[in-house]
């Protein structure tokens, strides 16, 4: 019986080597983004985390290296086909002004979409699920710079959900979002791997809110990746002080079993060698 060849993987970027002018950030990345899984990607400020997300998104050509969208050179699809396919919401985006929160949502269609040829029911539903997804419907007809920076964030999230796209990257989606609104975007994206089998790759800096959600850890220094792996394996003192110098201890909630990071900068300095603070016991 012949065999099936193998589905080629939806995202990967070989040996990528990009940067900025004559300045090199990206160092000879290897990186396969798991189909159907949530992908979280931690690193220091710096670390080049952006710069990975927009060299895969091909918002930035690297310099050395291939990015391959299942499984062809993503230099060599056009425009509209990539966007069909893979959709990025950058960090710190700026919309026109003016613009309501339904035209903002409603410019994720605009791969879909062909002068002679539209599907406006189509458009529409997708937009309104969108809307409800990040919770924004209630703001549909507001300016988008009249919004609070956590309100415009659940807009781009939004967008980037109208654009229906199977592979989606978030460059710190959780920016100006409360504690809870950061839980529900996080239970969201998860939900979206799960259970609709996206592909998501997310850069984040809440470790816990990472550890906590992500099936992939990918921990970058220097250009580099030094780590990657299911949290349960990656995500340790030893590794957090690796890629982040930082002192910490990496416990197990015992409640909700989820790994989560204590921070203890100077704790032995503290016992050892601060004076006791009177009337204070230690
Ligand atoms: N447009 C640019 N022009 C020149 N240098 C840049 C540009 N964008 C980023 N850099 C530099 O590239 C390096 C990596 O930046 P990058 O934004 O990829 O890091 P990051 O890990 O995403 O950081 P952060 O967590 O602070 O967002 C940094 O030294 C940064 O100063």
């Amino acid at each position: 019986m012949p065999s099936i060849p193998a589905k080629p993987p939806r995202l990967t970027g070989e040996a990528l080597c990009a940067g900025y002018d004559s300045r090199r950030v990206l160092d000879g990345v290897d990186l396969t983004v798991a189909e159907g899984k949530l992908t979280i990607l931690l690193g220091p400020n710096g670390s080049g985390k952006s710069t990975l997300l927009k060299t895969l998104a091909r918002t930035l050509t690297p310099s050395a290296g291939r990015v391959y969208l299942d499984g062809q050179d993503i230099h060599r699809r056009n425009t509209r086909e990539v966007a069909q396919r893979l959709g990025i919401l950058p960090q710190g985006p700026t919309a026109p002004e003016g613009l309501t929160v339904r035209q903002l949502v409603g410019m994720g269609r605009f791969p879909h979409q062909r002068l002679w040829q539209q599907d406006a029911e189509r458009d529409a539903r997708a937009i309104r699920e969108a809307m409800a997804h990040a919770d924004v419907t209630e703001f549909a007809e507001r300016s988008v710079d009249a919004l609070s920076g956590g309100q415009r964030q659940r807009c781009w999230i939004a967008m980037v959900l109208a654009q229906e796209t199977d592979l989606i990257l978030l460059d710190e989606p959780t920016t100006f979002l409360d504690l809870k609104v950061q839980v529900d975007l996080l239970e969201l994206l998860s939900r979206l791997a799960h259970e609709h089998g996206r592909t998501l790759l997310v850069v984040l800096h809440d470790l816990n809110l990472a550890a906590a959600y992500a099936d992939t850890l990918v921990m970058m220094r220097d250009g580099a990746i030094l780590r990657q792996g299911a949290p349960r394996d990656v995500f340790t003192a030893a590794n957090l002080k690796a890629v982040f110098d930082l002192d910490a201890n990496v416990i197990r909630d015992p409640h909700s079993r989820r790994l989560v990071c204590v921070p203890t900068p100077g704790v032995h300095a503290a016992a050892t060698s601060s004076p006791a603070i009177k009337g204070v016991a230690p």
